[in-house]
């Protein structure tokens, strides 16, 4: 990144801790984000970016303002205005501890099931930050096995086909539905989708909420799969997409119900800069018009299920896409319906939506063979 930091605080807010936020870089220098503030930042000083190189600092107050929250230095607003004037319901803590070890005020209760997640996200990124720092994690990707191309599988097996392309996903458990599979092993589960003509494969991280975990994209990444696979992660800090990248994953989930325009304008040109695709998931028409106003989104995934009250519905692709299927199909975006999908009839519905690739768990992981559930999902076998 070429931006100059340049010191320039007043001597008042000298040890106002703060972290530095560079939307245009592309990746080549450690950023320091608002989640740094957990210490993980010995240069939080009070900075200041150049604005003309479209670099924002973001600090945290020191109790002249607002002792809580994380204000972006231009606009003096804070994170969670920024993302509630978006629309955002999601706030962020940028706290280094849980909710519940707080006192007082600071001893939050989250709104719903998202939000519980992010807060107990922004503490795991924290502590993995600390145990590896970012310039690290870079180091690491560098030297992983090189990105596959997501978008390119979908469109050929897309092709092969004449059916949306299958994304197939390796999940043990997940809030809404418990454990789906008491006998889970990634790599067997991976083969089978492979075998069974899955373009790509999703791999949940998230240990805490979907007993998942960076081991199993690596393992089956390293297990001789060729499908493109893509982190299923709640990505609240680029440096999720560096570790994600450094674990083989060839593609990342952005989403927008939890990330402000900005961080999905920044995350875009990390995952470009790393070879990797970027699946930026909306669930309603506001978050889709924001991602639609976002130039160099590729591939846009709608959500059945509302990750605030796992209310599943899969009229809700279609509905989106009669409404804004003229401007994505001017953008050539691609579109991938998630969640819900169960019957040979639900992939038609999808498909006459408009959609390219679908993404499916459930229903092929709560079956006893998950790869011989494909032909049954699709009403025939697919090719591979
Ligand atoms: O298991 P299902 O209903 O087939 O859904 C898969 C996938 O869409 C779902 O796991 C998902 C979609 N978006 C997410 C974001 C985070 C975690 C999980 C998800």
């Amino acid at each position: 990144m070429q931006s100059s930091i340049l010191a320039a605080a007043s001597a008042s807010r000298a040890s106002v801790p703060a972290t530095v936020f560079s939307p245009l870089s592309a990746t080549s220098r450690p950023v320091l984000r608002t989640g740094d503030i957990a210490g993980a930042c010995p240069a939080a000083r009070a900075v200041r970016c150049s604005a003309a190189e479209g670099s924002v600092l973001y600090r945290l107050d020191d109790g002249m303002f607002n002792s809580s929250e994380v204000i972006q230095w231009e606009s003096g607003k804070s994170i969670n205005a920024i993302a509630a004037a978006q629309g955002i319901r999601i706030r962020r803590r940028c706290r280094p501890r849980y909710p519940s070890e707080g006192v007082g005020a600071d001893r939050a209760v989250p709104r719903n099931i998202l939000e519980q997640i992010i807060w107990d996200k922004e503490v795991e990124v924290s502590q993995r930050k600390a145990k590896t720092p970012l310039h690290k994690v870079m180091e690491s990707a560098e030297h992983a096995p090189s990105p596959k191309d997501f978008i390119g599988a979908l469109d050929v097996a897309r092709r092969r086909n004449g059916l949306p392309a299958l994304i197939a996903e390796v999940k043990k458990a997940s809030p809404s539905k418990g454990l789906l599979r008491e006998h889970f092993n990634p790599v067997e589960i991976a083969h089978a989708y492979e075998k069974n003509g899955a373009a790509c494969l999703s791999i949940l991280t998230d240990e805490k909420h979907f007993q998942g975990s960076f081991e199993n994209l690596e393992t089956v990444r390293n297990s001789g799969v060729n499908c493109p696979l893509l982190c299923k992660e709640f990505v609240i800090d680029v440096w999720q997409i560096y570790y994600a990248r450094s674990k083989g994953a060839d593609a990342v989930l952005l989403i927008a119900a939890v990330l402000p325009d900005l961080d999905i304008k920044y995350m875009l040109r990390v995952c470009r800069s790393l070879g990797m695709a970027a699946l930026v998931e909306v669930h309603d028409e506001r978050e889709l018009d924001r991602v639609l106003k976002i130039n160099g989104v590729q591939l846009i995934g709608i959500n059945n299920r509302s990750l605030g009250t796992f209310e599943l519905d899969t009229a809700n692709t279609k509905m989106l896409l009669e409404k804004r299927g003229d401007i994505i199909r001017k953008k050539q975006i691609q579109v991938v319906s998630e969640s819900g999908l169960f019957t040979p009839n639900d992939i038609a519905y999808v498909q006459n939506a408009g959609v390219s690739a679908v993404l499916v768990g459930e229903s092929l992981l709560t079956q006893e063979d998950p790869g011989r559930a494909i032909a049954g999902l699709f009403g025939k076998e697919l090719l591979h």
